[in-house]
């Protein structure tokens, strides 16, 4: 059973406070060129977010703008209740922000131990306690702590990336497409893992170009268009949107049905 089949996990959610609200965000790298363009999303308390959309639809940038590595023009981020709109990756990090980029996520010439370290530089007295759990979701990790980044697969490095950024026990973690590039074993693998992570009580919000797996594993999901919200729901309930299918999601409605069945 996947997680948005159960009725009390998603009801759970629903009542559960916000952890991250975006309101009306505009944000571009360029002055005079927004990429986006008034975007709003929710992620309460212990939910999977998913962020799906067209190739160009903003989903990078609207979490680069979360972590305050694009300018954002108007419009507020408000995590845990205090708004912290356009504040620096370091000090959202040190607030409860975590952030895993799409690409160029490790020191390739660090060890793994390492390359964690790097995550807790704001709190190293803790470094014992976090690389405890987080070699409790990744053994890999513990297992191999002296090996180097850099020689290690992609698959593996996501997982670095990943456990770097819950080193600082994030009560939010941005994840820009996990999956990119790995192989479909790997891909499964990686969604898993954001599965456990997200289970072991981190909010999670999601931008992912496998739209189907992305809508199989998470509570809720946003579908961008444009630099905007256009619709969101259960990850069923898009899936059997005409208006989502037509915009996006094409065949994938035709397989869900199959699945039905
Ligand atoms: N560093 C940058 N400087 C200027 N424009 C950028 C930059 N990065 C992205 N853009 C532009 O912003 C728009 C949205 O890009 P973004 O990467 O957020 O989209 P996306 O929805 O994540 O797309 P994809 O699925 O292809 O990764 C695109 O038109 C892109 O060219």
């Amino acid at each position: 059973m996947t997680k948005h089949e159960t009725a009390t996990d998603a009801s759970r959610a629903q009542d559960a406070e916000a952890v991250v609200t975006v309101t009306d965000l505009v944000a571009g790298y360029l002055p005079g060129v927004n990429i986006l363009n008034g975007c709003s999303i929710e992620a309460r308390k212990g939910e999977l977010i998913g962020i799906i959309g067209p190739n160009g639809a903003g989903k990078s940038t609207l979490l680069k703008a979360m972590f305050g590595l694009v300018k954002v023009h108007s419009g507020s981020v408000v995590v845990r209740g205090k708004d912290l709109t356009g504040l620096k990756a370091n000090k959202l990090v040190a607030r409860g922000v975590g952030f895993v980029p799409q690409t160029n996520n490790v020191f390739p010439s660090l060890t793994i131990e390492e390359n964690l370290q790097m995550g807790m530089y704001q709190r190293p007295k803790d470094f014992a306690k976090r690389f405890d759990f987080v070699a409790s979701l990744f053994p890999e990790l513990g297992k191999r702590r002296q090996q180097r980044a850099g020689s290690l697969s992609g698959g593996e490095r996501q997982m670095v990336a990943m456990g770097r950024a819950l080193m600082m026990d994030p009560a939010v973690l941005l994840l820009d497409e996990p999956s990119a590039g790995l192989s479909p074993v790997k891909q499964d693998e990686t969604f898993l893992r954001v599965h456990e992570i997200n289970r072991a009580g981190v909010s999670v919000i999601m931008v992912e170009q496998n739209a189907r797996r992305c809508l199989q594993i998470c509570d809720r999901a946003y579908v961008l268009d444009q630099g905007k919200d256009a619709y969101t729901g259960t990850g069923r309930d898009l899936m059997k949107d005409p208006n989502v299918i037509k915009l996006y999601l094409g065949d994938l409605a035709d397989k869900v049905a199959e699945a039905d069945n």
